[in-house]
C-alpha cells in the first residue's frame, strides 16, 4: 500500500486532476489488470496505445490513471496524473512503490549485443561461491539464490523488475546481477533503478527492426552509462570500437578491460582449446573451463566487476576458474567415446557464424564438425537460407532439422533452408525433420574425437510444433543418445 503523493516525488513534472492523495495497492500497465486501488499507466506501445484503454479502466473502477493526454470527461473519483512521458514516470513510481530496492542492493547491469547472459550468470555463480545471497535477472531465468523464477524478457518491465528486486531484498540478497537490453533502456524499464555498476560487452548489428538505425541502437546503449551515479563504476570493453563512446558522458568511475590494448583489467590469451581457456589475467596464469576467445572477454568483464565491487582478486580468480558457462551458451558434453557435443543458442546467421568460427579455432585439424540446425517458425524467414549456407560452408556435415516450427509447416521451413545451400555443399547436407532423430543421426555418424554442434535452442526446455509445446532439451537428448548408442 502507498499514498500517491509519496510516489510522485521522483517525477520531474506532473499535473494532477481529481482526488489528490488516493491510497494505492497495486500498479499496472495492462488495462486488463486495472481495478479499485490500482494505478494504470497508459503506455504507447508498438501495437497498442494504452490511452485507448483508459475508459475501460475507469469502468473497472481504477483509482489513478497516468496519461500523456488531458482526459475528455474524467469522473470526479479518479485521479489523473498528466506527465510528458508515462513510461519514464512509471519507472520512478514503480521504484518508489516498492521502496527503492535497488538502493539497498549492489546491483550490476550488463549491456551489449552479445555476452550479457553469460556475464550475469557467471557473476551470480561467482558471488554465490563467495558466500553471498545474490539475485539474477537474465534471458534464461531469474533467480533468488538457487530459487528459479521463470523469465519472460531479458529485462522485465519496470513494475515486474521493481517487484522482483524488492523480493530479492526481502530474501536477504546483497548483490543482484541483471541484463539490461536496449529495448529496456529505450522503454524506461530501468528508469528509477540505481546501479552500483554497469558493464558494456560489445556492439554489433542487431535488433535494427526495432531501433531502425545503428546510431539509434548505440544511443540506446549509451543511455545506460549517461545515467549512472558518480558512486557507480562504468566498466567497458575498450577493444570494442564503441567501448570508449559509452564512457563519454558518464558520471560513473570509468574503467576498461581489454585483451588487445592497455586497460585497467587486462588479459592475454595463452591457450584456447576444447579443454578451456588459459589466460594471463592481471599478471597471473589461470585455467578456465569456458571455451572460446569471446569468453576470455566475458571472464575479464566478470573479474573486473567483482574486483570493483570490492572482492579480493585472488579469491575471485580461484572461484572463477571452477565455473562453467551459462546454460545453452557454448555448453558441452563429452561422450564416453570422446565425441564432443556442443549446445549453443545461436539462432541468427551472425551467432551461428561466430560459434562455428570458434569451433574452427579450437578444434584439432583432424576433428570433423557435424552441425545440427533449424530455424524458428513465425519468425524472420530471410535468415533460413543464409543459416543453412553458413552451416554447410563451415561444417563437414550438416543435418537440417526443426527448431520451433510454431504454426508453420516444419518441412516447408526445411525446404527454405535447403534452398540456401550451394551446389558444391549439397553432398554434406541431410534433412531430418524430427529434431530428436536428427540428433540421433548425428551421433550415429560421428566418430570418436568428432564434434557435434546442436544450434538454435540452447537452454530452451521445450519444442513448439503446430502451436503445441512439448518438453525438449538439446543437451539432455544429446547425453541420452550418447548412452543409448554407446558412443
Ligand atoms: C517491442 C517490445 O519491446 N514490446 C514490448 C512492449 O509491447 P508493445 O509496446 O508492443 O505493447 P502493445 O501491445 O503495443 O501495448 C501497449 C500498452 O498497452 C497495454 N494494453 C494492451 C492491450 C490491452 O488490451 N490493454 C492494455 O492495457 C499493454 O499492456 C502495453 O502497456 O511492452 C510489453 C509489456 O511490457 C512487452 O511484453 C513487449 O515485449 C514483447 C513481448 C517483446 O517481444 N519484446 C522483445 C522484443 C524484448 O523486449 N526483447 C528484449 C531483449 C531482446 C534481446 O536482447 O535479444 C528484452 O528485454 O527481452
Ligand atoms: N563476449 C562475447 N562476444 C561475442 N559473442 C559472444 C560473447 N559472449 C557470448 N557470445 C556468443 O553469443 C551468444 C549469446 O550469448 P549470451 O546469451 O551470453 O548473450 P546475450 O547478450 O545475453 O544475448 P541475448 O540478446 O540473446 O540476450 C553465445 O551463444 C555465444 O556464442
Ligand atoms: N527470442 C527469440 C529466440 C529464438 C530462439 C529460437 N530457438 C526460435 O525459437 O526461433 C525469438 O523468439 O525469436
Ligand atoms: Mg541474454
Amino acid at each position: 500500500m502507498a499514498q500517491l503523493q509519496n510516489l510522485l516525488q521522483a517525477i520531474p513534472s506532473s499535473q494532477l486532476l481529481g482526488p489528490t492523495n488516493p491510497e494505492l495497492s497495486a500498479l499496472t500497465m495492462d488495462s486488463r489488470q486495472a481495478g479499485p486501488g490500482v494505478a494504470f499507466f497508459a503506455i504507447k506501445g508498438t501495437v497498442h496505445d494504452g490511452h485507448d484503454f483508459i475508459t475501460q479502466t475507469i469502468v473497472q473502477g481504477v483509482s489513478v490513471v497516468f496519461s500523456e493526454k488531458q482526459p475528455e470527461n474524467a469522473p470526479a473519483n479518479v485521479t489523473f496524473v498528466i506527465v510528458p512521458d508515462v513510461a519514464e514516470a512509471m519507472g520512478h513510481v514503480a521504484a518508489a512503490f516498492y521502496g527503492h530496492p535497488s538502493k539497498q542492493l549492489k546491483l550490476v547491469g550488463v549491456t551489449g549485443t552479445n555476452g550479457k547472459t553469460t556475464c550475469v550468470t557467471l557473476l551470480h555463480k561467482l558471488f554465490r561461491e563467495l558466500g553471498y545471497n545474490a539475485g539474477l535477472l537474465s534471458t534464461v531465468q531469474n533467480q533468488i539464490n538457487e530459487t528459479v523464477i521463470p523469465a519472460t524478457h531479458t529485462t522485465p518491465d519496470a513494475i515486474t523488475l521493481q517487484a522482483l528486486l524488492a523480493k530479492m531484498v526481502k530474501a536477504g540478497c546483497t548483490h543482484v546481477f541483471m541484463e539490461v537490453s536496449s529495448h529496456a533502456l529505450v522503454q524506461h524499464r530501468v528508469t528509477g533503478v540505481e546501479f552500483a555498476g554497469a558493464v558494456f560487452t560489445n556492439l554489433s548489428h542487431d535488433h535494427l527492426d526495432y531501433h531502425k538505425t545503428f546510431d539509434e541502437y548505440i544511443r540506446a546503449k549509451k543511455l545506460f552509462f549517461d545515467n549512472l551515479s558518480p558512486k557507480a563504476f562504468a566498466l567497458v570493453n575498450s577493444d570494442d570500437k564503441r567501448g570508449m563512446v559509452m564512457l563519454q558522458n558518464t558520471k560513473g568511475e570509468k574503467k576498461t578491460y581489454a585483451l588487445r590494448k592497455e586497460a585497467d583489467f587486462k588479459a592475454r590469451l595463452l591457450d584456447n582449446s576444447i579443454q578451456g581457456l588459459q589466460l594471463e589475467l592481471d599478471g597471473q596464469e589461470v585455467w578456465f573451463k569456458l571455451i572460446g576467445t569471446f569468453n576470455a572477454y566475458n571472464l575479464l568483464a566478470v573479474y573486473g566487476a567483482a574486483v570493483l565491487l570490492g572482492e579480493d582478486p585472488q579469491e575471485v580468480l580461484t572461484s572463477l576458474s571452477s565455473l562453467t558457462s551459462a546454460a545453452g551458451r557454448f555448453d558441452y558434453v563429452v561422450s564416453p567415446g570422446m565425441i564432443t557435443g556442443i549446445v549453443d543458442y545461436a539462432h541468427t546467421p551472425d551467432a551461428l557464424e561466430n560459434v562455428l568460427q570458434t569451433i574452427q579455432q579450437i578444434r584439432k585439424p583432424e576433428q570433423k564438425v557435424i552441425t545440427i540446425v533449424g530455424c524458428g517458425g513465425n519468425r524472420d524467414a530471410t535468415k533460413r537460407p543464409i543459416m543453412a549456407d553458413i552451416a554447410a560452408r563451415m561444417s563437414d556435415r550438416v543435418i537440417l532439422t526443426s527448431d520451433n516450427p510454431r504454426d508453420e509447416d516444419p518441412q516447408e521451413i526445411l525446404n527454405q533452408m535447403q534452398a540456401g545451400v550451394k551446389h558444391t555443399d549439397l553432398k554434406k547436407v541431410l534433412s531430418v525433420v524430427d529434431r530428436k532423430e536428427a540428433i540421433k543421426t548425428a551421433v550415429m555418424l560421428a566418430d570418436p574425437d568428432e564434434i557435434i554442434l546442436v544450434a538454435g535452442k540452447g537452454h530452451e526446455t521445450y519444442q513448439e510444433v503446430k502451436g503445441q509445446r512439448s518438453p525438449f532439451d538439446d543437451k539432455q537428448i544429446l547425453q541420452e543418445t550418447f548412452t543409448l548408442l554407446q558412443k
